[in-house]
C-alpha cells in the first residue's frame, strides 16, 4: 500500500485487495492526519476542479439512507472518495462513498453521498474536511442533511425536522473541528453561531412544505450530535430532552460550524427515522441502524422533493440579484 508520511505530506492510498487491510488503511488514516491544512485541501480542490467544468454554488450533504437525494442531479459526473487524493472513505452502511457534481433546477451543485462520522474514527476536523474542500469549490450554500432519533413527543417516524439551531454536545467536551491553529483564509478564529441556521431558507422551506402539502409532519427544531455509535440510553434522552432538543443524531454539528467558520449559508433537516424512548417500558423498538437506513430509503423521495424546492427558490433569488 502506499501511504501518507508521518509529517502529513500526501501520497494518493491505493485501494488494498482485502477487506481487513481496507479496514486497517481506513483507521491509519484517520489517525495520522487528524487535521487538514489549507494546502492540502486546496489540493483536492484542485483535483476535483482540474476533472469536473461543474463550479458548485451549492454543496448537499446526504445523511443515512438519503443517498438517492442526488438521484435528481443532471448532467452528473462522480467521483468516489476512494479515488479522490487524501479523501477519507465511508465506512458505514447506507452512506456509498461518493461526490457527485451536476445540476439541480439549473444550479450547479456538489454532493455527498456518505458522510464521516467521528465514530467511524476521523476526528471532526476530518469530518468536516468536505465543507472545506466545497467552499474552495464556490460553493456558498450549505445543504446538511441526516437520519435522527426523535425526542419532542410531537414528532412521529417519517417526519422532517426543519434544524433551527444545535447544541453542541461535543463542543461542551472541547472537541471541535475548529480545535488546532487557525486558518483565516478559511475564517476567523471565534466565529459566532448565533444564526447557524438561515432564517430566511427555514422561512422558505416551511412554504413549500405548505405547497407540498406536507406542513403537517414538517418541524422545526433543535438538533444535537452526539459521538455514538451506540445509540442513547433513557436517562441520557431525559436529559437531552430537558435540554431543549427535538432530535438526536450522530453528524451535521460539525459540517455546520465548519461551514459557518467559512461563511457558507446554511440549511439543514433531519429525517425523523425512529423515536427516542423516554421511558424504560417504552412501546418504542430499539433504535437500530437497519430501520434508521429503511426509514430513509422510504422518504427519500420525499426530503429529496423539497430540498429540490428549496434550491429552485435559491436559484430565483440568485438570478435576481
Ligand atoms: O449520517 P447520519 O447522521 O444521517 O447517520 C445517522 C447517525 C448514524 O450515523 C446512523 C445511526 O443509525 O444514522
Ligand atoms: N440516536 C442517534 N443517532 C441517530 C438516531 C438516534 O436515535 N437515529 C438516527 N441516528
Amino acid at each position: 500500500m502506499t501511504g501518507k508520511k508521518a509529517n502529513g505530506s500526501c501520497n494518493v492510498a491505493k485501494n488494498t485487495s482485502n477487506d481487513s487491510d481496507n479496514e486497517n488503511r481506513n483507521v491509519y488514516y484517520a489517525m495520522e492526519k487528524p487535521t487538514y491544512a489549507y494546502d492540502d485541501i486546496k489540493a483536492i480542490a484542485d483535483y476535483l476542479m482540474e476533472r469536473t467544468p461543474v463550479r458548485p454554488k451549492i454543496g448537499i450533504i446526504c445523511g443515512s439512507g438519503l443517498n438517492s437525494l442526488a438521484d435528481s442531479i443532471t448532467n452528473t459526473q462522480s467521483f468516489d472518495y476512494e479515488n479522490i487524493p487524501n479523501f477519507p472513505v465511508s465506512t458505514v452502511e447506507g452512506h456509498v462513498g461518493r461526490m457527485i457534481f451536476g445540476y439541480l433546477e439549473n444550479m450547479p451543485v456538489m454532493a455527498m453521498q456518505g458522510r464521516f462520522h467521528y465514530y467511524e474514527g476521523y476526528p471532526l476536523a476530518k469530518c468536516s474536511m468536505p465543507v472545506r474542500v466545497m467552499k474552495l469549490m464556490g460553493v456558498q450554500y450549505l445543504m446538511a442533511t441526516n437520519a435522527a432519533g426523535g425526542l419532542n413527543p410531537k414528532y412521529k417516524v417519517g417526519d422532517i425536522m426543519i434544524m433551527r439551531d444545535h447544541i453542541n454536545m461535543m463542543g461542551f467536551a472541547g472537541n471541535s473541528p475548529l480545535q488546532g491553529p487557525n486558518d483565516p483564509r478559511f475564517g476567523p478564529r471565534f466565529p459566532p453561531m448565533t444564526n447557524a441556521y438561515n432564517a430566511h431558507l427555514i422561512s422558505v422551506a416551511h412554504k413549500m412544505a405548505k405547497e407540498m402539502g406536507i406542513s403537517h409532519e414538517v418541524h422545526e427544531g433543535v438538533y444535537t450530535c452526539l459521538g455514538g455509535p451506540n445509540y442513547e440510553t433513557v436517562a441520557e434522552l431525559k436529559m437531552l430532552r430537558i435540554l431543549g432538543v427535538d432530535a438526536v443524531g450522530m453528524s451535521t454539528v460539525h459540517e455546520v460550524i465548519t461551514a459557518r467558520h467559512c461563511d457558507m449559508t446554511v440549511f439543514a433537516f433531519s429525517l425523523i427515522t425512529n423515536i427516542g424512548a423516554l421511558e424504560y417500558d417504552s412501546s418504542e423498538d430499539e433504535a437500530n441502524h437497519e430501520e434508521v437506513v429503511m426509514v430513509g430509503k422510504s422518504r427519500q423521495s420525499i426530503c429529496g422533493q423539497l430540498m429540490c424546492r428549496v434550491i429552485k427558490e435559491i436559484a430565483k433569488e440568485c438570478q435576481t440579484k
